[in-house]
């Protein structure tokens, strides 16, 4: 697809000696544990292919050792593929030069990380108009270009406070401003809130989901926390040992997960705050006239409509009726959850 912010087409990373010469080999076929023991390389990305649509949040979700940091990282060659294609708004970034990768990473991308990385000795509006600095824009219009953004992130006031006299949420929103005083058109963040509390956590995942809808940028966002994906992702991509297991929207993952390894991830959720109609719904037998409601409507959202009304509901996509709803299927989803309590 050429319209995508973002295309990643069978990337693959091996660390170690000799990782060029296992692509093609039927060693490549060989599970992660089993390719250590035999050649001592180890599989970081196995030939993983994915498209973000231009302001997608597109979230990356695995255990430890999955292979998410690898993959963020080999988007702007921070480490380098050893096979596979990564376009990013048409740019090739595997065949860029040294020259052409450096000027893609300024223009097209910034990178949050979980440890802020920022610049101890400059204040807070400094930290935000770095990536202006390198680009050579002039200090008055980088500093109002930089008040503009640390305004938004909310930390008016604290311009010129220096990064240790800030708390670590307060840091993170520098870290924030500085990736979006680039302006780039795809967002990295590699597990930024993971070392923050979990109220500050909840308060940046928020942010997050404000700026997207405030600014729209193409967001690709590394977590090993499903909860965290389910709130920000449109789409979420599961990996396990290198490997892409499934990629779909929250409700998918949810409803149909690809295998038990998914499935044990998804079993603590809430299913009513994930499951959108189109999963609890059956098949319309007669003629239906109660209430309508949309298929991909939230199953708790719709829950006091459904249950307020005597008999069935009607779900529709779009105009097309696709099913029904009633007090018992809106039930079974939330007794379920409360059993798992
Ligand atoms: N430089 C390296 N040399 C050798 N192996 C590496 C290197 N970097 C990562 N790996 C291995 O690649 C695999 C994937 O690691 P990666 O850090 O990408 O996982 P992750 O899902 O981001 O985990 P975490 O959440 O713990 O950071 C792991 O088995 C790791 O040990």
């Amino acid at each position: 697809m050429s319209d995508s912010a973002l295309s990643v087409r069978n990337l693959w990373k091996i660390f170690g000696r000799g990782a060029d010469n296992i692509i093609g080999t039927p060693d490549a076929d060989l599970s992660r544990a089993e390719l250590k023991e035999k050649t001592g390389c180890v599989v970081g990305v196995k030939d993983v292919s994915f498209e973000v649509a231009p302001g997608e949040v597109f979230v990356v979700m695995g255990l430890s050792g999955s292979g998410k940091s690898t993959l963020v990282r080999c988007l702007t060659r921070l480490i380098e593929p050893t096979a596979g294609e990564v376009v990013i708004d048409g740019h090739d970034i595997v065949k860029a030069s040294e020259a052409e990768l450096r000027d893609l990473r300024r223009t097209h991308t910034s990178m949050v990380f979980q440890h802020f990385g920022l610049l101890p000795h400059r204040q807070v509006i400094d930290n935000v108009a770095y990536g202006l600095e390198i680009r050579g824009v002039k200090k008055k219009e980088r500093r109002a270009k930089a008040e503009e953004i640390v305004s938004l992130v909310g930390l008016s006031g604290y311009e010129f406070s220096y990064p240790d006299q800030l708390s670590g949420g307060m840091q993170q929103r520098v870290g924030l401003a500085r990736a979006l005083a680039n302006d780039p058109s795809l967002l990295l963040f590699d597990e930024p809130f993971s070392a923050l509390d979990p109220l500050i956590r909840r308060d940046m995942q928020n942010e997050v989901i404000r700026l997207h809808h405030e600014l729209g940028k193409t967001m690709v966002f590394i977590t090993h926390d499903l909860q965290e994906a389910l709130k920000l992702g449109d789409r979420i991509l599961i990996m396990r040992d290198g490997e892409l297991v499934q990629i779909g929207t929250p409700d998918e993952v949810v409803g149909a997960p690809a295998d038990d390894y998914v499935k044990d991830f998804t079993s603590e959720v809430p299913k009513s705050h994930v499951l959108t109609l189109k999963w609890v719904m059956r098949e319309p037998d007669g003629t239906v006239d109660g209430p309508v409601l949309q298929a991909d409507q939230i199953v708790r959202d719709a829950a006091r409509v459904v249950l307020d009304h005597q008999g069935p509901c009607r779900v529709v996509d779009g105009d097309r009726l696709v099913g029904v709803v009633d007090d018992e299927d809106i039930l079974r989803v939330v007794v379920a959850e409360e059993s798992m309590a």
